[in-house]
């Protein structure tokens, strides 16, 4: 069993509002997870999942409402929560003069969560082995990805925010990711994913579609 660090506790959003480039994306969203437990974030392209996803990891702040780590505030000491979060987003942060290992180590050494034997264990895997002393620039884009997530998956953190997680992943990556979300699971981790495509657990994990919380402009001003 891996180290989760610090200790999951429940992450809650409630009736959080949030804004962007003046316009309203959702109104009065709640969720709530616990630990061990995932939730998969779908919906049409530009509803609002990436969206829920940096307003998880404290990147966003809501308009209205809050969210909760244990019951308090992220918004209190964003530090502390930054510290929580895997954050995986649409740009994978790889440096192509870097190896693929370097690439994961460095990262997850400036956030204090550097183990040599979690980064062996989340290549194997994802079967990067044999591309650890690559640099990055010789890798194909879901190489790169994988690093990405084995960057995540080393990292202890309690929450792994996952945005598209699959894209460029083949199946037998697809698979490795699904049984590493299962495994971090059951070690009382969270996750949050978005996603286009079909991603099993084996387990069943809570869904959230940020358009069911969509508000017009209009009816905003009406609130
Ligand atoms: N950087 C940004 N600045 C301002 N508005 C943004 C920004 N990124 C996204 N938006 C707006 O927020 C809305 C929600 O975008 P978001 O990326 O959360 O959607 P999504 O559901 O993740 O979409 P997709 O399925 O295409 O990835 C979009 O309609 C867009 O208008």
């Amino acid at each position: 069993m891996i180290q989760i660090h610090p200790t999951p506790s429940c992450l809650t959003a409630r009736e959080v509002s949030v804004f962007r480039s003046g316009k309203p994306i959702f109104t009065k969203l709640s969720t709530v997870i616990f630990p061990g437990q995932a939730l998969r974030l779908v919906g049409p392209n530009g509803c609002g999942k990436s969206t829920v996803l940096r307003l998880f990891a404290g990147l966003l702040s809501p308009i209205k409402g809050n969210v909760y780590w244990a019951n308090i505030p992220i918004k209190k000491d964003l530090s502390k929560h930054v510290n929580r979060v895997a954050y995986l987003g649409h740009k994978n942060a790889i440096k192509f003069s870097l190896t693929a290992r370097e690439n994961a180590k460095t990262l997850l050494t400036v956030s204090g969560r550097y183990s040599q034997s979690s980064l062996d264990r989340a290549f194997k895997m994802l079967e990067l082995e044999h591309l650890a002393g690559l640099p990055a620039g010789l890798l194909s884009e879901g190489q790169r990805n994988r690093v990405s997530l084995a960057r995540v998956i080393a990292s202890f953190c309690p929450l792994w925010l996952l945005d598209e997680p699959t894209t460029g992943l083949d199946s037998a990556a697809t698979n490795a990711l699904e049984n590493a979300i299962s495994l971090h699971l059951s070690d009382g981790g969270m996750v949050i994913f978005a996603t286009h495509s079909a991603i099993n657990l084996g387990q069943d994990d809570k869904t959230l579609d940020p358009s069911d919380f969509a508000c017009s402009l209009k009816l905003w001003e009406d609130i």
